[in-house]
């Protein structure tokens, strides 16, 4: 490991954790049911305004006050779709960031049409398990290509895949995992924090992906290091919050505390991130 890098992505992630804590960015979330709690409170405990509005009637006067919108298709029915279709292309069109969250993409075609669609509509970060970016990637659904929402796959295995979608689409692409892999195409980051306990809370993902939305829309222009940033801040409240967390009911209460409370000391000395390529 390079000290002085880490020094550097310690300062970058403390720099912007201290922003949304200062600016609190209003952050729309467009997501599923089973997520909406834990979605809302971790945005909360790291400084930022969560709200979940997704009726296509209130888009034309309140997305754009909106900083960022997460849009995640968990729970996607096909009366939701038009709305995450119009906040997409509205903040495409408007400059603001956005985030996809392709859960369970391989599940159907009807999901992977509507997130090949989504993905067109440009996405500011894409970020999934390494069964869903490697579905996403490619041209055609897959059967048997995740088990429903959790991936089958190692993060690792998902960075061709993460490098091309990337690509194509000019996202940022995310892969979360024992290693969160990001890439822009080109460069290639891998973030190490989190503890493989955060796999047994559902919607950690997703939460994640919140959290990645309120550090893009601090720095929108430096989408990727906004993301590692966000990766890595997440995984270390997952850390701190295992030293007092019994199993994964106790974690989420333990998690969400620690990212509150995170400070520039404790983030400086957990940060564990590292160049792939
Ligand atoms: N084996 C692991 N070790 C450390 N952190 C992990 C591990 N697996 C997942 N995480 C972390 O848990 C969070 C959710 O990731 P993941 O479970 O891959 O997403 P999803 O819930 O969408 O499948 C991320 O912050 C990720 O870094
Ligand atoms: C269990 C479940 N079913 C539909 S959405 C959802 C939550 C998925 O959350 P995550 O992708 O963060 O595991
Ligand atoms: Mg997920």
């Amino acid at each position: 490991m390079d000290p002085q890098a880490e020094e550097q992505w310690g300062s970058k992630a403390w720099q912007l954790l201290s922003l949304v804590r200062a600016q609190s960015p209003l952050v729309q979330c467009i997501t599923n049911f089973v997520s909406m709690d834990i979605v809302a409170n971790t945005l909360l405990s790291a400084g930022a305004s969560p709200a979940m509005l997704h009726a296509a009637e209130e888009l034309p006067d309140f997305t754009p006050r909106a900083a960022a919108l997460c849009l995640n298709v968990g729970t996607l029915s096909p009366s939701w779709l038009p709305a995450m279709n119009a906040a997409a292309k509205l903040c495409s069109e408007l400059g603001t960031p956005w985030v996809l969250d392709p859960v369970a993409v391989s599940a159907s075609a009807f999901r992977f049409d509507a997130c090949r669609h989504l993905l067109s509509l440009r996405p500011t970060v894409v970020r999934g398990n390494a069964s869903e970016i490697i579905a996403l990637a490619s041209a055609q659904p897959h059967a048997n290509a995740s088990k429903g929402v959790d991936s089958v796959h190692e993060s690792m295995d998902a960075v061709e895949a993460a490098k091309l979608l990337a690509q194509t689409s000019g996202a940022i692409v995310a892969v979360s995992g024992a290693t969160d892999i990001i890439t822009d195409g080109n460069r290639v980051v891998g973030a190490h924090n989190g503890v493989a306990m955060m796999q047994k809370i559902t919607a950690t993902g997703c939460s994640v992906t919140a959290l990645i939305a309120a550090f893009v829309a601090i720095d929108k222009s430096h989408a990727l290091d906004a993301t590692v940033s966000a990766l890595a801040a997440f995984g270390i409240a997952g850390e701190l919050g295992m030293k007092m967390a019994k199993g994964p009911a106790s974690l989420r209460v333990h998690l969400i505390d620690a990212l509150y409370g995170l400070d520039e000391a404790a983030l400086n000395s957990h940060v564990n991130i590292t160049s792939l390529c």
